[in-house]
């Protein structure tokens, strides 16, 4: 239902599309969405037109404060049945008292009596926290759903500020069943796992953050929402013995605030090298890596996040690369921007070298603390331990550590409930990225010397071992996430160019889609493999496409990951 949606040049479903779910009072979170039928990923659980929504450019987004007063200044000619939505919205208390379905329609008819003049419409919006209404039901994000605008044909991305009937009904959760996602104006949500029948439907309120351990996700959503998180990830991360634990939040805190940072000086100081300027000699803790403090991070508009506060939106730039990239994510990204001023002397440098050792020393404590994991842990059926074990733990030199960490096969549980080392994975997902990017870059650095080193190699196998881990991670706490998807594609693209199934002309890679489908036997077996990792993703972030459609969204989703690593 609703593929038309991604295709179709601006326009959305005149009405709302809502699948079979219905609200119902959740022990502990007040209201919540639960669904009537089992569900399978990618399916259709909500597209709905907002009740209130502003738009910008992307680095403009509009403020909470804009959208709180456009929600007074529309109020007098919002339809009778907004009216009601907004006023039964949650605004910070979880005493609202539940409507049975069979009175809500007779409910809303007495509102739209009630305030059928306009100065009882005036005093009825008088009553409306609106402030409260936005602080913990809007929803802001720096640009829309990428693939599908490029689909459309639509401009440049627009930002976008709004409130959405139904979709303020879902609770959170810290590994998801469920990914949303808007569409021109549209919100989208599906479910992304096999979720039976009478559950609760949950989403996401973190956008990047989701990718911190637990201390960090429950500080940011006990100070923006006001409720401490006790969802199925939380509660195992919590059983994590308590060093391991700290550890994490440890390596968390040296990667987003030292070694992230270091990487994008790498790339700035080669880029100015290459310019013949002198870059290298400025003090990599100068660099502001668009994430600001901690603490300013609390109360914008952060990504994909919900709202939290009435004050400025997204601190700082109001992009999504500011406030909901990893810091790897913003250190991979100017490292690729850069990558035409890229010299071979500053890939193989010392500073290259000690990062990568920095890098490999973090990896070496999480691998003794998987190691210790799994040996403490009798009922771990899905995890393949064979990369924990080698090297019998503490003797393991740090390179082969890395290259474990690094392995997907730590990260292959595939239980619906997610297993302690894969909460010790997901908390330790940006270790995985920069493990990916130094493996990249020092493959690079290889390549462009002799080409065909037994170092090279290496490093080739685990930078496609790290962003396979990457995709793993994400597929036990945020499938069908842009994220996933992206580096699903940048998976296709690398095995593609490895295997030489396509050279690396843009045009070629433009057609890849549609020969992996007409041929799909004549492809190297990593690149089906790649391949179906893509269609995965794809598939729980829209549901079953077919034929040409599948073709269209995969080569857009390519596209758009371009532009974003
Ligand atoms: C957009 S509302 C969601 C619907 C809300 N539960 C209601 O009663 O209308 C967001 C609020 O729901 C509550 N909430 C959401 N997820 C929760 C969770 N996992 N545990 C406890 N409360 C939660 C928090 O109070 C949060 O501020």
């Amino acid at each position: 239902a609703c593929t038309e949606l991604y295709f179709t040049g601006g326009t959305s479903p005149a009405t709302d599309i809502l699948g079979s779910v219905s609200v119902r009072n959740i022990e502990g979170k007040g209201l919540g969405l639960v669904t009537h039928r089992e569900m399978r990923p990618g399916d259709l659980v909500m597209a709905v037109q907002p009740v209130a929504i502003l738009h910008g450019p992307q680095d403009g987004m509009p403020s909470p404060d804009a959208l709180v007063e456009h929600l007074k200044a529309s109020w007098p000619t919002m339809t009778p049945q907004h009216r009601t939505i907004v006023r039964q919205m949650f605004v910070g208390s979880t005493t609202t008292t539940f409507i049975p379905e069979s009175d809500q329609k007779q409910s809303t008819d007495h509102d739209a009596r009630a305030e059928s003049t306009p100065s009882t419409a005036a005093s009825v919006a008088a009553a409306v926290d609106f402030q409260a209404v936005v602080s913990y039901n809007a929803y802001g994000d720096a640009y829309e759903d990428l693939p599908s605008l490029n689909l459309r044909g639509g401009g440049p991305p627009r930002s976008h500020v709004g409130i959405w009937p139904h979709f303020s009904n879902i609770n959170h959760a810290c590994a998801p069943n469920c990914v949303h996602y808007v569409v021109d104006s549209t919100m989208v949500v599906r479910a992304v796992q096999h979720i039976a029948q009478g559950s609760e439907l949950l989403i996401s309120y973190l956008g990047r953050e989701d990718l911190a351990p637990r201390q960090v996700r429950q500080a940011a959503l006990q100070s923006r929402y006001g409720f401490a998180c006790d969802c199925a990830r939380c509660r195992t991360e919590a059983e994590l013995p308590e060093e391991l634990q700290a550890l994490l939040e440890e390596l968390y805190n040296t990667i987003r605030h030292e070694l992230a940072l270091r990487f994008e000086h790498l790339a700035l100081a080669a880029s100015a090298e290459a310019e013949g300027l002198d870059g290298g000699g400025a003090p990599y803790d100068n660099f502001d890596d668009g994430w600001g403090a901690e603490e300013d991070v609390e109360g914008c508009v952060d990504g994909t996040d919900r709202i939290t506060s009435g004050t400025a939106a997204a601190a700082g730039s109001g992009s999504r690369s500011a406030g909901s990239r990893t810091a790897a994510e913003v250190a991979k990204r100017s490292l690729r921007n850069q990558a035409d001023g890229f010299g071979a002397p500053i890939l193989a440098g010392a500073r290259l070298a000690s990062l990568g050792q920095r890098l490999e020393e973090c990896a070496r404590q999480l691998h003794l603390a998987l190691h210790d994991l799994h040996e403490d842990d009798e009922v771990c059926e899905d995890v393949q331990a064979h990369n924990l074990q080698a090297g019998g733990g503490q003797q393991l030199p740090s390179a082969e550590a890395a290259a474990a960490v690094a392995s997907p096969a730590v990260v292959t549980g595939s239980g619906r409930q997610l297993t302690r080392v894969q909460t010790v994975q997901a908390a330790a997902y940006q270790l995985l990225e920069l493990l990916h990017l130094q493996a990249e870059l020092a493959a690079a650095a290889v390549g462009s010397g002799d080409g065909s080193t037994a170092v090279g190699t290496r490093a080739k196998a685990t930078a496609a071992g790290a962003l396979q881990a990457c995709w793993h991670v994400l597929d036990a706490i945020s499938r069908g996430s842009e994220l996933q998807v992206f580096q699903a594609c940048k998976l296709l693209s690398d095995a593609l160019q490895a295997s030489g199934f396509s050279s690396s002309s843009k045009r070629e890679d433009a057609n890849v889609a549609r020969r992996l489908q007409s041929t799909p036997s004549a492809a190297p077996p990593e690149v089906r493999e790649a391949a179906a990792l893509l269609g995965q993703s794809l598939l729980a972030r829209y549901g079953p496409l077919r034929g040409q459609q599948l073709t269209k969204m995969t080569q857009a989703a390519i596209r758009a990951s371009r532009g974003f690593f």
